[in-house]
């Protein structure tokens, strides 16, 4: 009993708590003073009865023990119905089998015996209680519905057996051991806009210089847009000495950004970067910028080059497109000697990864210790490429070489050779980053901070990552999150819900995209396309395949259609141009189709989804994945090549009835579904089309019989 007692203690306090309620209950019901006195006096006499046998008990127990042992004892018994006795029974031994706390078997239970545990339960708890306040809510454990009032005295109430409680919801869990710089994420709403005040303004409130206001006005760029907003202000600060290009001892917050698709995020660092380094003497490698294909590094050049325009900042790219003994020459003055702080012969460096580890590793004097931003655009992709360990190379490049060690003769032994490593050059002694690792020691000193790099990194993306893994790889120092995100009709509008849906995958879309979804047999595939293109008129599209070869395919039967469309049924109506852009295609020709589409001299182009991410092509009215999308990610950057920079635009997946049921449940998952509707395509909407799809299919098959 003893045991038992010690090891269950929250139960008997709750059950002296119900009894305890019932008494004072029955108390009030107590109707005539004199029945009181009378209660009292036999207490009275009964307690120096008690007290003989088993030294001090208090009033209360006194109480408990006369009413069942003394007058009341006989008339409960009698009053007791047939029901109750069973119910007592049974809870008896419902109680004893469960806890086995009341080790009383149940039939040939002694009253005696039975009165005496329950009074010394109620004897511990009574004094417990003294310290509790008395109108205290009983414990959750416990229910109040659960417990029966009818039960007869002295029977234990049963409690409720042990449950698993609730299973946190994914919400929960994703807010669960965030870093605390996302859960102060900056959220801003993507309708936001900053005007930019035109020549002879003052900047207002965009910190942009008049010559970069005039430029813009050129370009037509009259506002700033959510996401510049948030961060051109940010990275540019207003203080002349924040504008100081190294802060050795003050180094900037890192930022990392999670923004639509075509919402403007490449000016959000590409006109700070001209701004701040337009001050800079010598020319020195000061900002890095990596994406993951050739063909955004030459767009993201043009877009440098375009606004650097009478700045003369100086802008290189290097991403495989020419040899790398060119690419060499462009990027330093010297190969052959060893240069303190290396030699550079662009300010800006616009690069792949796997490209800049090559220089990184084989150009000597190629070096990054003067770097002020690193720029990692399409983050997510990127840092799920290793490409040679890409990151933590870059990273050390980047890191203030270390003090060298001085012995006591106050002569520099250095820990390392640092010429041993090309791609480590002789630290630059007058880089700010590096005077105090360069400082003897006879020179005293107050300082015992050690510097910090500079070098501030940006990080992009409409689909940012939540993996934690992988930001830490990113060594952010205090960084700064910017989400731009909206929230649907009735949705609550708060940092955590925008948070949570960045952390969910649940990321936003442009709002001026319209989505939907045909479901198809895979066999009428192609000929719902092609229904879709003539139908709607389209002359502007990008239509996604799984694969380079599944372009080919179907740009071939496209053609076959309409040549066959052209030749004999329709007369009038002029053939749509197609061209398929694909890996299967060298850089320049790519080049080429893609000017062409720009052009619109192209109407249609035929891709795999080497172009799903970051291209801007601002007229893009359709996008067809004609392979539905796997994985949420792709969906969100296709669908993102149109409706870009706030202009209407649509997205059309065409799902096998097989893939249906996933298609959904990926958009579902992603709260996604209700914005994607489903659009029926009748089987005589497609029938005047029908000759033309057999006569490219027969045509297709002589075609790769040929082959
Ligand atoms: N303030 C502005 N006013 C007008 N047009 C703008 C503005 N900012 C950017 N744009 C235009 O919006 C288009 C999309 O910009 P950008 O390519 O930077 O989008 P993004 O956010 O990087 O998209 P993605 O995630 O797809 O790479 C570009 O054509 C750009 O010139």
């Amino acid at each position: 009993m003893a045991t038992t007692d010690v090891a269950a203690p929250k139960k008997t306090k709750a059950k002296a708590r119900y009894l305890k309620k019932k008494k004072e209950k029955r108390k009030q019901r107590a109707k005539v003073a004199k029945v009181e006195s009378e209660k009292k006096a036999k207490k009275a006499r009964k307690a120096e009865h008690v007290n003989e046998e088993s030294g001090s008990e208090d009033d209360e127990d006194e109480e408990e023990e006369m009413n069942v042992d003394e007058e009341p004892q006989i008339p409960v018994v009698i009053e007791k119905t047939e029901r109750e006795k069973k119910k007592e029974k049974k809870r008896k031994n419902l109680d004893s089998s469960l806890s086995g706390k009341h080790d009383v078997p149940g039939p040939e239970i002694e009253p005696a015996e039975f009165e005496l545990d329950h009074d010394e339960e109620k004897e511990q708890d009574e004094g417990e209680d003294i310290e509790i306040d008395a109108d205290q809510e009983p414990p959750t454990q416990v229910p109040a519905e659960d417990i029966e009032p009818e039960l007869p005295l002295g029977v234990l109430p049963s409690f409720p057996l042990p449950s698993h409680p609730d299973a946190p919801s994914k919400s929960t869990l994703a807010l669960q051991g965030l870093d605390k710089h996302i859960t102060e994420a900056e959220i801003v709403h993507p309708s936001t806009v900053l005007p930019i005040p035109g020549e002879g303004a003052e900047e207002g409130g965009t910190r942009l210089s008049e010559k970069t206001r005039r430029r813009l006005k050129d370009l037509g760029i009259t506002e700033l847009f959510a996401v510049q907003t948030a961060l051109i202000p940010y990275l540019i600060p207003q203080s002349k000495i924040e504008r100081n290009l190294y802060r050795p001892f003050d180094p900037p917050r890192d930022v990392c950004v999670s923004a639509p698709t075509g919402s403007g995020k490449t000016l959000a660092y590409v006109l700070p970067i001209l701004e701040l380094l337009q001050t800079r003497v010598v020319t020195r490698l000061r900002a890095l910028v990596v994406l993951p294909t050739r063909d955004l590094v030459a767009q993201v050049r043009e877009t440098f080059e375009v606004l650097n325009k009478g700045r003369g900042l100086k802008i290189g790219s290097v991403s495989g497109q020419q040899s790398f003994a060119h690419e060499q020459s462009q990027l330093v003055h010297d190969r052959h000697s060893d240069l303190l702080g290396g030699s550079s012969k662009v300010d800006i460096l616009i690069c792949t990864p796997g490209r800049l580890m090559d220089h990184l590793l084989g150009t000597p004097n190629f070096s990054l210790q003067h770097l002020r931003f690193l720029v990692v655009d399409e983050a997510d992709r990127l840092l799920a490429q290793s490409f040679q360990d890409w990151l933590s190379q870059v990273l050390s490049a980047i890191r203030t070489p270390k003090k060298p060690d001085w012995d006591h003769d106050d002569t520099l032994t250095a820990t390392t050779d640092l010429s041993e490593d090309i791609s480590h050059p002789y630290p630059d002694g007058l880089a700010p980053n590096n005077l105090q690792s360069l400082s003897l020691p006879s020179i005293p000193t107050f300082l015992h901070e050690e510097p910090e790099s500079s070098c501030q990194k940006l990080l992009f993306s409409a689909t940012l990552t939540r993996d934690p893994g992988k930001i830490a790889m990113l060594e952010l120092r205090n960084p700064k999150y910017v989400i731009v995100q909206g929230h649907g009709e009735g949705e609550e509008s708060t940092k955590e819900s925008g948070v949570l849906k960045v952390m969910m995958e649940k990321f936003a879309m442009p709002e001026s995209l319209k989505e939907h979804m045909i479901v198809t047999d895979s066999m009428k595939k192609p000929l719902i396309m092609f229904h879709l293109v003539h139908s709607h008129n389209v002359t502007n599209a990008l239509v996604f395949t799984k694969s380079a070869e599944s372009t080919t395919r179907l740009l071939r039967l496209f053609e076959f259609f309409e040549e066959a469309r052209t030749a004999t049924g329709q007369k009038q109506s002029t053939s749509i141009i197609a061209k398929a852009y694909s890996s299967d295609l060298g850089f320049q020709e790519r080049k080429t189709i893609l000017e062409d589409f720009k052009a619109q001299k192209i109407n249609i182009l035929i891709c795999s989804d080497l172009i799903s991410r970051g291209m801007d092509i601002s007229h893009v009215s359709h996008v067809v994945s004609y392979d539905a999308p796997v994985d949420i990610r792709k969906y969100v950057h296709r669908a993102g090549r149109t409706a870009r920079a706030g202009r209407e635009g649509d997205a059309w997946t065409l799902v096998e009835e097989q893939e249906a049921r996933y298609f959904k449940k990926m958009l579902s998952d992603a709260d996604h579904l209700k914005n994607v509707k489903r659009m029926k395509i009748s089987e005589s909407a497609t029938e005047p089309l029908v000759p033309y799809y057999e006569s490219a299919l027969d045509s297709l098959r002589k075609a790769y019989a040929r082959q």
